[in-house]
């Protein structure tokens, strides 16, 4: 967020909820088998703890947003718009067409549309299997619970700290969020069937469904699930299972969730769009780029450094989902060899120097720009 500007970061600061616990500053998550449910003065038994340099820290879309949006000049940007498709006029200009009729000319495009880009469909062209996204058989209920609450029900420590409470095909997670006031839960499930409509990735929900789901699990979890609302959100876990075959074409190019959209199960989709953001923002700010006849190379440099990174983190996420689950091939329920599997994925994910890595795709540019690197 820093390489990207001080401010994205201080907006970041100001809206994020951490680890309510001093002790667990460091804690991304506490894994609790969810069966064995055994409470030792209070707390649920920990499986294991995975911790990192930044702990745990949540936030809310939107609540970021407001506090970004502040950053840009308000001439430069419009809001509300739609794309519809691209064009090229014949002075080599691109021409984004919106649905409420309006158009406007740019050297470049940067689409960063979401997991169901229309700039990815542009690039990769409508009918190529990566231009749609794919169920990965996994769906999720998400509900909040005032903080109060979830502390009786599971002990403060679950309650105030980010916990996974892990199960046969099927994982529950909760975090703090809105400052510690609320506790987020997001309960996930594996199954066989198709999801019926891939328009809509969201369907409403009943607690009950959720019960009857999740009735195996010990009871202090039972007790934390009764908490929700009766009428409960259901999210589809969609990813770009299909991976696009480049973030790029002329002065096109796709960044965040349109160019690698990944299952949640790593928490880091969003993370790795700033990483992308923070690479674009290097590139282009490059003494060398001068003209609209960098940019291809600069989209090309992006790719070539970014996509192998990203598309990893898809098939990471869905793999890591499933030893969640106690169902991934070799590793089943051997909480040692999950927490093995975390930690060596987590690491590839955390311990990387972006400065590194955009100083790296701005020598990769140089060579490009001089004529020594063809695509
Ligand atoms: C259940 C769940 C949990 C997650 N948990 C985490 C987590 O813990 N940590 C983490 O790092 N990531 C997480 N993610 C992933 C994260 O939410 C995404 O990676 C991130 O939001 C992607 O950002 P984005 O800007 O690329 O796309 P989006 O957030 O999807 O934004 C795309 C934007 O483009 C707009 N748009 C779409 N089509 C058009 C069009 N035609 N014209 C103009 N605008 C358009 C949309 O309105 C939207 O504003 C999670 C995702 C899910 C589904």
């Amino acid at each position: 967020m820093k390489v990207c500007h001080q401010g994205i970061y201080e907006a970041f600061e100001t809206v994020c909820t951490r680890n309510l616990s001093p002790s667990k500053e460091k804690v991304w998550f506490d894994y609790v088998d969810a069966y064995s449910d055994v409470m030792s003065d209070g707390v649920l038994a920990t499986a294991f703890t995975i911790s990192n340099s930044l702990g745990q820290n949540g936030l809310h879309r939107a609540h970021f947003l407001d506090e970004a949006v502040k950053l840009f000049p308000k001439q430069l940007v419009s809001f509300g718009k739609r794309l519809q498709n691209i064009t090229e006029d014949g002075n080599g200009r691109l021409v984004m067409h919106f649905d409420d009729g309006t158009v406007a000319e740019t050297d470049a495009i940067i689409g960063c549309d979401g997991i169901k880009s229309r700039v990815r469909q542009a690039i990769v062209g409508p009918d190529h299997p990566s231009a749609r996204p794919v169920y990965t058989h996994k769906y999720a209920y998400r509900g909040l619970i005032p903080m109060e609450d979830a502390c009786a029900a599971v002990g403060e420590e679950r309650a105030q700290n980010a916990c996974m409470y892990m199960g046969h095909d099927k994982h529950i997670l909760t975090f703090p969020v809105n400052h510690g006031k609320t506790l987020n839960l997001v309960a996930f499930r594996t199954t066989s069937e198709d999801w019926p409509d891939a328009q809509r990735l969201t369907r409403s929900g009943e607690l009950n469904e959720l019960l009857h789901e999740f009735e195996d699990y010990g009871p202090a979890v039972i007790k934390l699930l009764k908490l929700l609302d009766p009428k409960l959100n259901v999210w589809a876990i969609f990813d770009l299972g299909y991976p696009a075959p480049t973030f790029y074409k002329g002065r096109i190019c796709i960044s965040g969730d349109a160019a690698h959209a990944t299952s949640p199960h790593h928490g880091a989709g969003a993370g790795f769009c700033i990483e992308d953001s923070a690479m674009l923002a290097e590139l282009l700010a490059d003494e060398q780029v001068k003209s609209r006849h960098e940019l291809e190379a600069v989209f090309a440099t992006y790719d070539a450094e970014r996509r192998s990174r990203a598309q990893w983190l898809v098939e990471s996420s869905r793999w890591i989902g499933d030893c969640y689950e106690l169902r991934a091939e070799g590793i089943g329920n051997d909480f040692t060899k999950i927490e093995a599997e975390i930690k060596k994925r987590n690491g590839i994910i955390a311990d990387i120097n972006i400065e590194e890595m955009c100083a790296r795709a701005k020598d990769e540019l140089r060579k490009r720009l001089s004529g020594s690197c063809e695509r």
